[in-house]
Formats: structure tokens, sequence, C-alpha cells
């Protein structure tokens, strides 16, 4: 079993105990249930930096990033450097994030907040609303055609925003429908971690231009994003960079100043 699978195994165990602990219908009870949603879309499409910081603990792929900031500290860090976006993990396991990183980051912040989490059930679209997300990720490579499908429409249904992320071509194809808002290619193969800017820029022309193009994974330099741009990307996901340092948000502040100039 590839690590993939097996966060997927233990991710359909956890969902189903969380259903039994928290019913949907507490959920619904929510004051974010009410709560107006920001677009990342729209803030992508018009910035020059494109920058979606994100927070992330640790991750199967290099163990331990940062263990000792809090998480208002680095969404405060990431809304003063002016990123367009913050993407919350919430996997416990894998990430060491929880959904109450993403109220925390909700409470501090008045910028768009992506629910990074492997999503394989309605259940957990209605936990991203409750807790203050305005945007979800979808894993194309976890997830059939008839599930993105439902998946998206619970998504906006609940007012809340899209993006697909794929890693190759028959994802790619398998997944496009009008219910997506942006188009993610993750430069990292989930199941052996492999990274290559490659990967964006070989899928590039294959996304039709209403979905903004946000490429994943990878990236630690400006020359990255200067070169990922004249391929489309107007989004750029961007996490260990950061977090690696002591001060995440001085990291973006520094990173979208030089992509400004
Ligand atoms: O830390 P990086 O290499 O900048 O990557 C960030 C983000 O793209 C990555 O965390 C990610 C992309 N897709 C995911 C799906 C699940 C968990 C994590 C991810």
């Amino acid at each position: 079993m590839n690590i993939l699978d097996k966060i997927v195994a233990d991710k359909r165990r956890e969902v189903e105990l969380k259903k039994s602990l928290i019913p949907a219908s507490q959920l619904m009870q929510s004051v974010m249930m009410d709560r107006e949603t920001l677009s990342l879309a729209k803030q992508l499409r018009k910035s020059r930096s494109g920058i979606i910081a994100e927070h992330k603990r640790r991750s199967p792929s290099k163990s331990i990033i940062n263990n000792s900031l809090n998480v208002e500290d680095v969404t405060e860090g990431y809304e003063q450097a002016g990123v367009c976006g913050m993407s919350v993990l919430t996997d416990g396991k894998y990430f060491g994030g929880s959904l109450d990183d993403l109220l925390l980051a909700r409470a501090s912040t008045n910028i768009p907040l992506l629910r990074k989490e492997f999503i394989i059930d309605e259940y957990q679209i209605l936990e991203a609303k409750a807790y203050g997300a305005d945007v979800i990720l979808l894993i194309a490579a976890v997830l059939s055609r008839s599930e993105i499908k439902i998946l998206s429409e619970t998504a906006k249904a609940l007012r809340l925003e899209v993006l697909l992320e794929v890693h190759n071509d028959t994802e790619l194809e398998k997944s496009l429908m009008p219910s997506l808002d942006m188009l993610g290619v993750n430069n990292r193969n989930l199941k052996n971690f492999e990274v290559s800017l490659e990967t964006s820029k070989l899928l590039a022309s294959k996304i039709p231009d209403d979905f903004v193009k946000v490429s994943e994974s990878g990236i630690g330099s400006i020359e990255a994003i200067k070169e990922l741009r004249p391929f489309g990307f107007q989004g750029f996901l961007i996490g260990e960079n950061f977090m690696k340092t002591d001060n995440p948000g001085l990291s973006a502040q520094k990173f979208i100043m030089g992509l400004e100039k």
C-alpha cells in the first residue's frame, strides 16, 4: 500500500468515528454556516504575486517542519505579508494539523482560508464550513469523477470554492467540470513524494482558461514563480519554504516584495 492509500484508509475510519461523535445536524448549527465566504479565485486573478501561504507543522515526506509557532501568529504574519489566501492543514495524524487550527486562523484574519485535507465525504465539507473555511481542496488521485461531482456540488451549495488538485493527464481529464473554481497542479507525487516543477509546465496547457491555475508544492524561490507564470499560473501554493523559518510571515513578505518589484 502506498502512503496515499494509507492516509485515505485512516481518513475513512476517522470520518466514521467523527460522524458518530458530532452529527452533521450539529455542525449545521455552527454560527459559521451563515458566514459570507471570501473568494480566493478572485484574489488570485487580481493579485500581482498570487501567493497562497500554508500552515504546515510536519509532513510524511519531511517529518517535522516547525513545531514551535502558534497558528494565530503565523496567520497574522501571512496576512500582513499580503498573501492572497492561506491554506491550513487539518489532518492530524500525518501533518500535525487540526480543525482547531482552522478555527483559530479564522478568528485571526479576514483573508480567504483553504481547508487542506483529504476529503472523501460530504461530512468533511460541512466541517470545513463550520470551522470557517472559504475553500476546500479535492484531490483527484483519491476520488472518482462522480465523487468529485458530488463533493464539489456540495461545496458550492455551501458557497465554498473548490480547488481541485491533479498530478497527471488522466487525473485532469477525468476531473474537469463546471463546479470547480481552481485547478491545482501538485508538483509533488503524493505516492512517492518526488517533486518537479515540470509537472506544472506539462499540464498547464491542458487546463481550460475558465479555471484559475495554481501550482502547488516544491516552490522555493522567486525564480520558480517567474518560470511558472508564462504557463498561465496565477496561484502558487507554498508551505515548507515559509514554515521552515522562524517567522513565516516575514519570509512570505520578502517573497512577495521580490515578486511585485
Ligand atoms: O510545502 P510545499 O512543498 O510548499 O507544499 C505545499 C502544499 O502544496 C502541500 O502541502 C500539498 C499539496 N497538496 C497536498 C495534499 C495534501 C497534503 C499536502 C499537500
